[in-house]
């Protein structure tokens, strides 16, 4: 029996657009719900049926602006809770300098190998987990220089990397892009396009992962 692969998306929208681009015999796109507490959830219960051979958190996401276009693609070579820590005075402290755990999840390199053999047009760097939606320019100026390597931001990645850690499977993140990273503007959201790209992305996924 060959297992399939698990692309875990935050809500039903982007569930479809997998779904819609692959192909149900050998990937499972399942939603779980938004932020990173429920994709840490319901990952876990996914994956506790043993069915899967490798898992993607996969949506659309903020792409900083001249690291990820509005829609683009990006695969994601370490996913990291930005917001996982303390502020001080003297800036923001990550979890590792607390001494309580981890705050970065690198994506599994052979599973990322194969996505960036197959998605040759995606943009590869650190994509941010935040538990709020960035809306301000001052929140992006600031997470663009505490992470120089990173080309969005999202709300699930981390969470779903957690789970996959937990039970020892290969774990990658994708996205599309469907809004620049600052001040707030619903307007500027292009979902459609975001989509879109996402259908288009997930038709490499399983020769990836092959
Ligand atoms: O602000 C709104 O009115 C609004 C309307 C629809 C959806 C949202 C979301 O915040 C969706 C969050 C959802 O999409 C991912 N995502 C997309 N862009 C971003 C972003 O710039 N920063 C963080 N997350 C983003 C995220 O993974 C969620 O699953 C808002």
């Amino acid at each position: 029996m060959t297992y399939p692969l698990l692309v875990v998306t935050a809500v039903a929208a982007e569930a479809d657009a997998v779904r819609a681009g692959s192909d149900p015999r050998n990937v499972a796109a399942e939603p779980v719900g938004v932020g990173p507490a429920a994709a840490a959830a319901g990952t876990a219960r996914l994956l506790a049926t043993g069915h899967y051979r490798a898992v993607i958190s996969a949506g659309i996401a903020g792409g900083f602006p001249g690291r990820a276009p509005v829609g683009g693609t990006v695969l994601g070579t370490r996913s990291i809770a930005a917001d996982l820590g303390a502020e001080s005075p003297e800036g923001f402290l990550p979890i590792e300098e607390l001494g309580f755990g981890r705050s970065v999840l690198a994506a599994d390199p052979v599973l990322l190998k194969g996505l960036l053999a197959a998605l040759p047009e995606a943009i590869a760097g650190d994509v941010l987990t935040l538990a709020t939606v960035t809306g301000t320019a001052a929140t992006a100026d600031a997470l663009a220089a505490r992470f120089p390597q990173a080309v969005a931001e999202a709300m699930e990645g981390f969470g779903v990397a957690t789970a996959a850690a937990g039970a020892g499977l290969p774990f990658a993140e994708l996205r599309t892009i469907s809004n620049p990273i600052g001040p707030r503007d619903r307007d500027a959201w292009r979902l459609k396009e975001a989509f879109t790209a996402l259908s288009t992305a997930s038709g490499a996924l399983w020769t990836a992962c092959g």
